[in-house]
């Protein structure tokens, strides 16, 4: 039969709704407490029993008062109890954090809540150097000690190479290492060890890992503390994933664009090509299939820098006024909504983009998942403006609640577009209305072409997750 147990407080309930609601059997609320973050909760907790009950009742059964107004009563989440156990469960890539030695219950709380922010699987120490998971790290953790297993061993070495023996790199932390973390590679499987609070990582503990890396200081303090050494460091290793993973995306969803263009596309045809990173993965999956010159008869291209990665790969480029009619144009988004209206220009050529997008009759956005959202603007409009309007339309920026920025080199003179205008990008717009703001910005004197393509909006969007790859037609 399953265990229950109580969980009191926004985070440690909030931590439980978001790891697994199901496990939640009902929650008790105070229905006197009726500010914000009352209101916040309650919205996120969709679909578990809702009971209100008086502050008496929530006192009695959480057993302190600083229950917030909220008690669940939850099934207990099977936690791995070994080492053994953990390995047998992981998926995928291992994430660990290896303390070696915490003794303070605080720290060691503050450990295994970053330690699931990140993503991580579990938390290892040495059982003779390690603090027991007690109330107060429980508190500290905010409910991560419901969901994130604390394995302690017996000897911390023979631990670390049984996690090479599963093919984990075990990568140690040191201030007189003499590689830096952003040096370091932290992408694959691994076990992140840190020092114990005040001495750091012991010899034989050092000696046992596959290499060590330091956190480079800017400041004067001696060391951090070993919570938040391990959350630097995690995130580091989260950050370098889901750049690999992007980039895997943007590969295979190129692949699978070039794949549909020779299914979809007649004989003889000029394929228009934008610009961007999944540009380029597009260009080269074109070129390994050797299909101009036979297939296709050349492409057009929205900027220099495509040109330049085509005709290096022996593609005939072509000006747009030379063809009459383009069956499809494939590019890059820097955002993409349900409707298929994008926000466009990070690689500034946005112009050329949208010139060739009104020419085309099926236009293919080639994405990652990273780039779907619910609703543009999280990702500044870039406007390509006239140089003599710059600070004129700034000024209707503001306006209109954006904070616009002149996109700059890293010089930091203004970048200049091919077309040799510059590029204001406009902040903290929330873009509910794409159409009616294309028109608006698109309206103002000095605007060479605002980055919201929703009047010619995407006909079709490939969209990589680690799922694979979706089509979406948009109507
Ligand atoms: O609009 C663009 C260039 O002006 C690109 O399509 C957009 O910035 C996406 O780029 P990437 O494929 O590198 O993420």
């Amino acid at each position: 039969m399953a265990h229950l147990k109580l969980l009191y407080g926004f985070h440690a309930i909030t931590a439980r709704l978001r790891h697994d609601a199901s496990t939640i059997t009902e929650i008790l609320y105070d229905p006197n407490r009726r500010d914000r973050r009352m209101q916040d909760f309650l919205n996120t907790a969709t679909g578990v029993r809702l009971i209100a009950v008086d502050e008496g009742r929530l006192q009695g059964l959480a057993g302190t008062d600083r229950h917030q107004g909220v008690v669940a009563r939850v099934t207990e989440v099977y936690l791995a109890q070994n080492l053994a156990e953990l390995l047998d469960g992981i998926s995928g890539s291992a994430l660990l954090l290896v303390l070696d030695g915490v003794t303070d219950p605080h720290n060691l709380g503050a450990c295994l809540r970053v330690a699931n922010a990140a993503g991580a699987q579990a938390v290892i120490a040495p059982r003779d150097r390690a603090v027991g998971l007690n109330a107060t790290a429980a508190k500290v953790a905010s409910g991560a000690a419901d969901i994130t297993p604390y394995i302690t061993v017996t000897n911390l070495a023979r631990a670390l190479r049984e996690l090479k023996d599963a093919n984990i790199w075990v990568t140690g932390t040191a201030d007189d290492a003499p590689t830096s973390l952003y040096e370091t590679k932290l992408a694959g499987s691994l076990a992140l060890v840190m020092g114990a609070e005040s001495e750091g990582m012991r010899r034989l503990t050092r000696e046992t890992c596959d290499e060590v890396m330091h956190i480079p200081m800017a400041g004067t303090v001696e060391s951090l503390n070993v919570s938040v050494a391990s959350g630097i460091a995690l995130f580091e290793a989260r950050r370098q994933r889901i750049m690999v993973n992007s980039d895997t995306l943007k590969l295979l969803v190129s692949q699978a664009a070039a794949d549909y263009v020779l299914a979809h596309t007649p004989e003889g045809a000029v394929i228009g090509i934008g610009t961007g990173s999944t540009a380029n993965y597009f260009i080269d999956a074109l070129a390994e299939r050797k299909v101009f010159g036979s297939r296709f008869s050349g492409a057009v291209s929205s900027s220099n820098a495509s040109t330049s990665r085509l005709q290096m790969h022996g593609i005939e480029v072509l000006e747009l006024n030379q063809i009459e009619t383009l069956p499809v144009y494939i590019d890059g988004a820097d955002e993409i909504n349900h409707h298929g209206h994008m926000v466009k220009g990070g690689g500034g050529a946005l112009t050329r983009e949208k010139i060739i997008a009104m020419v085309a009759e099926t236009f293919i956005c080639i994405a990652d998942v990273s780039k779907r959202v619910d609703t543009l603007g999280h990702f500044a409009l870039p406007v390509e403006v006239m140089p003599i309007a710059r600070s004129a339309l700034s000024r209707k920026f503001l306006a209109l609640g954006g904070m616009p920025v002149l996109r700059t080199t890293s010089n930091s003179t203004p970048y200049l577009t091919d077309n040799g205008n510059q590029i204001i990008d406009v902040q903290h717009l929330n873009i509910t209305d794409p159409l009616t703001l294309e028109a608006e910005i698109n309206s103002w004197p000095g605007v060479v072409t605002v980055g919201l393509f929703a009047k010619r909006h995407a006909n079709l969007c490939l969209l990589a997750s680690a799922a694979g790859i979706e089509t979406i037609q948009y109507p």
